[in-house]
């Protein structure tokens, strides 16, 4: 039997649309604006087509929406003076520095440097600490948009065994927190965990965020889980011509599908949901800041 392909598009168009509702009813009852601002150091052909896209789907959702995009030998001491000024203008709610960033550059110091409560990437030890002891907090985008769909599939999560493979910051450590919240049993499997195959077999939920192309294969799922592919991969694909790409995850779909009960494809999958979770944290950051009630749906 085949897997429900689960249309990662489609569930993000419902949050933007959430957003977008909103952001029109903070306009009107309260006169604000939530605004966004990217920051993109460098000129890495992708991250300039996802900060494109975040602008894109921010003023779609009628917000505010900045973008600084600075050159590749912009010193720390200007990017730390961009974030200040950021951090102190009234009208920006969230900040966010692209990633990656050139090498004489800190990821860590760059998140540290960011007002936590405008942390909408959810990356500071302000918002991991937070989320790790079970407090409001902002929640990475990925891991949140994973959550969301995985909510909306298979309902009530408690009880479920979950085996997350990578404990990245940006995915893996926040995923395991959101799945414990929602009362999974969780393990954090990586390149060290002694039989992978056996622990992925005991899943209900895969969620694979490892970076390593179409490294889980359909004989390490369990028959009928729902399996999240969180990579994003580009291999050749000498069939499309020389030279030619193609996208994949860190399953390897087609068999994978055979078994699973429910699955993400690549693309069109976890990539859609992670700007769609940026605007539901930028909506969640400016009603925080404003002292205003959570924006229902939007959160963990
Ligand atoms: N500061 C951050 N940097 C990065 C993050 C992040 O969450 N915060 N995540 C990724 C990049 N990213 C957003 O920033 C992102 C990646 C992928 C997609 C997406 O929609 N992917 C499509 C395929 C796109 C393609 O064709 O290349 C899909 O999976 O369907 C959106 C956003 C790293 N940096």
């Amino acid at each position: 039997m085949s897997a429900q392909i689960l249309d990662g598009k489609a569930f993000a168009a419902t949050i933007r649309a959430k957003v977008a509702d909103h952001v029109s009813r903070l306009m009107a009852d309260h006169d604000i604006q939530p605004g966004l601002a990217v920051v993109l150091v460098g000129e890495d052909p992708a991250s300039e087509v996802y900060v494109r896209n975040k602008g894109i789907a921010t003023r779609e959702c009628g917000m505010k929406s900045v973008e600084h995009k600075l050159p590749a030998e912009t010193s720390a001491e200007d990017l730390y003076a961009l974030i200040d000024s950021l951090n102190a203008d009234p009208s920006i709610h969230g900040i966010l520095v692209q990633f990656p960033v050139p090498d004489h550059l800190s990821e860590r110091d760059i998140v540290a440097r960011i007002d936590p409560a405008k942390d909408v990437d959810g990356l500071s030890v302000v918002n991991a600490g937070l989320l790790a002891s079970g407090q409001q907090a902002m929640a990475s985008c990925t891991p949140l948009g994973c959550l969301m769909l995985l909510r909306d599939t298979l309902g009530d999560l408690s009880g479920k065994d979950a085996v997350i493979i990578g404990r990245s910051n940006l995915v893996g450590k926040p995923m395991a927190q959101l799945l414990l919240r929602d009362s999974c049993t969780v393990t954090i499997a990586h390149s060290r965990t002694k039989d992978l195959a056996e622990t992925v077999r005991r899943a209900d939920i895969v969620v694979a965020a490892v970076g390593r192309p179409q490294m889980v294969p359909g004989d390490w799922i369990k028959p009928g889980a729902t399996v999240i592919d969180v990579g994003i991969n580009r291999i050749p694909a000498p069939e499309k011509g020389e030279g030619k790409t193609r996208l994949v995850g860190d399953v390897d779909f087609d068999s994978a599908k055979e078994v699973a009960g429910h699955i993400t494809p690549v693309p069109g999958g976890v990539g859609p949901l992670t700007i769609a979770c940026l605007l539901a944290n930028t909506v969640t950051a400016a009603c925080r800041i404003n002292g205003l009630d959570e924006p229902e749906g939007l959160t963990a």
